[in-house]
């Protein structure tokens, strides 16, 4: 199985995800962010690319958020915090989401078989969707405004590492991947501090988030994959029954 790792947004065209496995990673906090919200209880989630499409879909049945430069859009129910999507008030609700990265890596990959959100939160479980699908993968880093984003390319580290570990073997890499990985490994078990020198949970940070950051940089604490087949409404995967799919 070959797994290639891609810096960012821009740096890959709709057409190349035809017959792959999409994940698409936006630790800080896009994607953080909707995983929290499937295991609050969202019936789904819908992202979305501008804020007048967010609000055209308000009504009784849906829960609309999102951000733009890290903060809620005025009238929106929710920003981008996924401490914003741990109320009652979200389930059963389909969540809009308009977000400045997180959500345009979603919609960039919707010609995959399988587009997954990833972060932290559900790494292992990503890994082990991921092998079941048993289809070449892109693992899609969100970035921020064109840029790298070390933590993404940590998270794709660690979903690479999950992968290895399943298949005991090799996977096949590009040479972000290769390099994704090692540095992954390099400081797994200092997660928190190396995110926390990221130009992104600085920001985090001055902003009044670090109670974010802390969240996001929890491995493995909410096994939940926002998945979406066919369409973009992304819904919590069943991990039984997703072998040879
Ligand atoms: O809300 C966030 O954390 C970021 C803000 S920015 O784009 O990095 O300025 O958005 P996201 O889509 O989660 O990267």
């Amino acid at each position: 199985m070959r797994v290639d790792v891609i810096a960012n947004v821009d740096n890959i065209r709709s057409e190349d995800f035809i017959q792959k496995s999409a994940v698409v990673i936006d630790v800080l906090r896009a994607t953080s962010t909707m995983i929290t919200a499937l295991a609050n209880g969202a019936r789904g989630l819908l992202p979305v690319e501008t804020v007048p499409e967010a609000q055209s879909k308000r009504s009784e049945h849906t829960f609309v958020g999102g951000e733009r430069y890290y903060k809620k859009i005025p009238g929106f129910q929710a920003g981008n915090s996924p401490h914003d999507y741990m109320s009652e008030e979200i389930a059963g609700k389909l969540v809009i989401l308009t977000t400045s990265n997180g959500t345009r890596g979603i919609l960039k990959s919707q010609r995959a078989s399988r587009v997954l959100a990833a972060s932290f939160l559900n790494g292992t479980a990503c890994g082990s969707a991921l092998v079941s699908f048993d289809r070449d993968v892109i693992l899609l880093c969100a970035g921020c405004r064109n840029d790298f984003s070390l933590e993404d390319g940590l998270c794709a580290g660690m979903i690479i590492d999950a992968m290895e570990s399943i298949l005991d073997q090799p996977l096949r890499l590009n040479d972000l991947g290769m390099a994704m990985k090692l540095a992954y490994n390099q400081c797994r078990h200092n997660l928190y501090e190396t995110v926390m020198e990221c130009s992104s949970a600085k920001q985090l940070v001055k902003l009044g988030f670090a109670h974010d950051v802390e969240y996001c940089t929890g491995v493995d604490t909410v096994p939940v994959v926002p998945a979406a087949k066919h369409d973009l409404v992304l819904t919590p995967l069943n991990l039984i029954g997703t072998a040879g799919r």
